[in-house]
């Protein structure tokens, strides 16, 4: 019951039955006094739940597959890795689906978790030949429940596309940091909005991306090849201004092309509005505050960080709602552009 299991029991309260929660008696206190658990349980009792959902570490989860077996009911997981944990749960032959939501943060444990935290996030179920169309069904609706957007994928290539997507990054985050740290000090002092950018999760938990890493050790030797060539490439071209220019392009079109909050969009098309503000307490609360008076809502939304006295929040609203937003911020004395 972290933050992944804690946000699952807090976004299914009131429309599942009952919800038994198993960690430490000390994190499952903290569970029921966020409303995130009805109560604590044992690994006995919940065999005989109807859906049972892995929030441990990866390592954890397959262990625990031994011990849960045999279930009664449905089994799921959140790990971020799938192949090994999937063969593990149909060796062990339980009726199981392997789950990977798309959303989460650097940030760890029970205290953290949020009812919307998977709200328009894309949700990796990972059914094989052996899953039951009905079992992939159940789960998939309980995903939807959760406020998620269901994607079903092979686990091998889930795994090959995180070790891109997810793991790669984490890895680059903590190799900056520490070619930062090495050059003195006090020179991570000095860091401006794209390092911290680039940087924020090399602060996530260390033991659980030991795990993940561990897990997925050999997509993600492919992975870091494929990077170490795409540097060193740039590299050798630094001095050829029309390549770089070239190189920029290429990953601008790529950057446009990017997975965000999958908000179920039929037919409307959405605009950013990038909001300059002081970095002062209250701030985003007057923002979202007077577009939300307004009955305007807010798809998605990041902050440009910054350690000076100014920041940037940069906010998706559907493409009608960005003109009046503008207008609305404009009238209230903040500047608002449409990127
Ligand atoms: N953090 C993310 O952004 C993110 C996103 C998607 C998926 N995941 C996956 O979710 C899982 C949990 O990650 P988290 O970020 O919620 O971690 P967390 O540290 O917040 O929570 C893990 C919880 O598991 C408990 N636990 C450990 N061993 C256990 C056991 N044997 N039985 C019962 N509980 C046990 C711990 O006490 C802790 O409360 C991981 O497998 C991770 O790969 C994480
Ligand atoms: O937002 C973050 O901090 C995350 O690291 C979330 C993130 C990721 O995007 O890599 C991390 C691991 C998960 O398996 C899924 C999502």
């Amino acid at each position: 019951m972290g933050l992944i299991g804690g946000s699952v029991g807090l976004a299914a309260r009131g429309a599942v039955g009952e919800i038994l929660g198993v960690d430490r008696p000390e994190v499952l206190e903290e569970a029921a006094s966020l409303g995130a658990v009805d109560r604590p349980s044992t690994l006995k009792e919940v065999r005989e739940a109807d859906l049972v959902v892995l929030a441990a570490p990866i390592s954890r989860i397959r262990e625990l597959l031994g011990k849960l077996s045999p279930a009664r009911g449905l089994v799921t997981d959140v790990a971020s890795t799938k192949t090994g944990i999937v063969r593990e749960a149909e060796r062990h032959g339980l009726r199981f689906v392997g789950g990977h939501p798309m959303a989460g943060s650097q940030l760890s444990g029970v205290a953290n978790a949020r009812p919307d935290l998977f709200r328009g996030a894309r949700y990796f179920l990972t059914p094989t030949e052996r899953t039951d169309p009905e079992a992939y069904r159940e789960v998939s609706r309980f995903v939807q429940l959760l406020g998620a957007i269901p994607t079903a994928v092979a686990p091998e290539k889930h795994d090959l596309l995180m070790a891109t997507l997810s793991h790669l990054p984490h890895l680059m985050a903590a190799a900056l940091l520490k070619v930062a740290s090495d050059i003195s000090p006090e020179a991570l002092s000095f860091a401006g909005p794209a390092f911290r950018d680039l940087t924020r999760v090399g602060s996530s938990n260390p033991s659980l991306w030991a795990d993940i890493l561990a897990e997925n050790a050999p997509a993600l030797g492919e992975a870091l090849g494929a990077f170490a060539g795409a540097m060193a490439q740039l590299g050798s071209e630094i001095q050829d201004r029309r390549s770089m220019e070239r190189r920029f392009r290429e990953a601008r079109r790529a950057y446009e092309a990017l997975g965000g909050i999958l908000v179920d969009r039929k037919g409307m098309s959405s605009a950013e509005l990038a909001v300059p503000v002081e970095n002062r307490p209250g701030v985003l609360a007057e923002v979202t505050t007077l577009l939300g008076s307004n009955s305007i809502n807010i798809l998605d939304l990041y902050v440009r960080h910054s350690n000076t006295e100014r920041a940037a929040l940069v906010l998706t609203l559907n493409s009608e709602d960005a003109r009046r937003a503008q207008k609305l911020l404009r009238e209230a004395g903040f500047g608002a552009e449409l990127l």
